[in-house]
């Protein structure tokens, strides 16, 4: 058992809306330099789990520490400076350019504010994350005209602006080609060396779109937690066909999984 910092804890969660039971006990623990995948399919609950995470949502019942504060007790717009956040739904109507965009990250907001104006080591660390992220030569660019993998790069580099403990990733790989997605796949495995503390949370639906350097898996379905626990152990033939209630083969590759609807005849699902 890992004895890195708790970042991260869902105990016995259980979260109710218009009458109706949306998750059902759900307990998570995550530690500083974990990378967990959230997956399971449609209406499982990720996204109601992952509010909980981004302190967006309390829940019903149950308690939900974020950064060490119980969501409840503390002033959550704080708390949700030291999360970073990426949405590829970012609502950004207005052509900044990358850097602009970057550096949203550090007011919280999706334009700039009148007349706030980054001072010049703010705008030095937004031009290194662009660098790092891939997207050097391109800092004055605007967001219009980029592609939707730029688009996530960038969003990346806006949500670690401000230094967070934790991120979060909604299904980041939305709307990528095979290229595109496998850039930004090794774009986020590369936060492991540049972020080692960094503890962050990934959605999917999708087991070809886990980094190789997911470390856990949190597996939902019907609002209860399938599975729950080192990535190895969690993701499973078994596992992921009562998850997604279908017959699925489950194959790990060099560090990337794969998930194919296991065939008649083919070796019976465990
Ligand atoms: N505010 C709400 N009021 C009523 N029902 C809700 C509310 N929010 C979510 N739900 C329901 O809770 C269930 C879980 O929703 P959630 O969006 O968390 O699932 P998900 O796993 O993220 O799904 P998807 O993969 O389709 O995005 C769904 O049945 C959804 O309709």
């Amino acid at each position: 058992m890992s004895t890195a910092e708790v970042v991260l804890e869902l105990a016995d969660v259980v979260f109710r809306r218009q009458g109706k039971e949306i998750l059902h006990g759900v307990s998570c623990t995550v530690r500083a330099g974990e990378h967990w995948a959230l997956l399971g399919p449609n209406g499982a609950g990720k996204s109601t789990i992952l509010g909980f995470c981004g302190a967006l949502t309390h829940p019903t019942t149950g308690t939900v520490r974020v950064l060490g504060a119980q969501l409840g007790r503390v002033e959550l717009q704080a708390l949700r400076r030291e999360i970073g956040h990426v949405d590829p739904r970012h609502p950004l109507r207005s052509p900044l350019t990358v850097r602009d965009v970057v550096l949203t990250g550090l007011t919280g907001s999706v334009d700039t504010p009148p007349r706030w104006r980054p001072t010049a080591a703010q705008t030095a660390k937004a031009d290194d994350l662009i660098a790092l992220l891939g997207l050097a030569g391109q800092t004055a660019e605007r967001w219009p005209t980029l592609s939707q993998g730029e688009r996530g790069r960038a969003l990346i580099a806006r949500a670690l602006i401000g230094e967070p403990r934790l991120l979060l990733l909604d299904e980041p790989s939305t709307g990528l080609d095979v290229a595109a997605r496998e850039q930004l796949l090794e774009t986020v495995d590369l936060l492991t060396h540049s972020h080692p503390g960094l503890a962050s949370v990934l959605v999917t639906h999708h087991l070809e779109e886990l980094p190789e350097t997911t470390t856990h898996a949190l597996l939902v379905a019907g609002g209860s937690v399938v599975t729950a626990g080192p990535i190895d152990q969690a993701l499973t033939t078994g596992s992921v066909s009562r998850a997604f209630g279908h017959p699925i083969r489950v194959t790990q590759h060099d560090g990337r999984w794969s998930a194919r609807a296991a065939r008649r005849g083919a070796e019976e699902v465990a």
